[in-house]
């Protein structure tokens, strides 16, 4: 299904978020769900010269990959009556304009026991997007999310404050991807918090 059929005078819809909108949604909803979405990988391979970066110093931002086994968890968001266009309005500034993410549907599996899934609308950067950087190294994923900050804060505060939605909204996720990037991001920046 094509996303401008999902959202076609619905009067009620699920934003799946994965990045910045587990933490920060800023759009009005009526309700939300822990959750994951299959066949796809969360990946800060996904270029960013706005919120958390800039042209001379793009930072790096989570995008998925699609990978047949892989799954990925965040939160949908459930917006109703005039929330739907005051919010995919509002994101498509936030994700499409200013971030380079395209729309498509998913299937999002509530958290919980006898949960039936929900179709979804969720943001992807696809690599045909110009501002996609692609894989790294987990030491140069670290090294760039460190030094760079763009109009909505620090890439670091963007990696941490996903980290800590892992750990606290879904305790029994692994993301080796997520947690050793931020392992090495924090080695990196500890000597220079407790210098002097
Ligand atoms: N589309 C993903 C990623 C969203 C994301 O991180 N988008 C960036 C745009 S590059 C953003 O909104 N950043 C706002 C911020 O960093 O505060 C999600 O569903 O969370």
């Amino acid at each position: 299904m094509k996303p401008q059929d999902i959202v076609a005078g619905k009067s009620s819809l699920w934003i799946f978020g994965y990045g910045s909108l587990v933490w920060k949604p800023d759009f009005k909803y009526k309700r939300s769900k822990i959750g994951y979405i299959k066949g796809y990988k969360r990946r800060f391979w996904h270029g960013d010269n706005f919120h958390r970066g800039d042209d001379e110093m793009p930072g790096r931002v989570v995008t998925l990959i699609e990978e047949d086994d892989a799954c990925t968890w965040g939160v949908a968001f459930e917006v109703t009556g005039s929330q739907v266009e005051e919010s995919l309005k509002y994101l498509n500034v936030r994700e499409a304009v200013r971030g380079g993410y395209l729309t498509r549907v998913v299937e999002f599996f509530p958290q919980g026991m006898n949960q039936s899934p929900d179709q979804a609308l969720v943001y992807i950067a696809t690599p045909d997007n110009p501002i996609y950087l692609g894989p790294a190294s987990t030491e140069k994923i670290a090294a760039q999310i460190a030094v760079c900050k763009g109009k909505s804060g620090h890439n670091i505060e963007y990696l941490l404050r996903l980290a800590e939605f892992m750990r606290d909204s879904c305790p029994d996720v692994d993301d080796p991807h997520l947690f050793s990037i931020e392992a090495a991001v924090l080695t990196t920046i500890r000597p220079i918090l407790l210098a002097g």
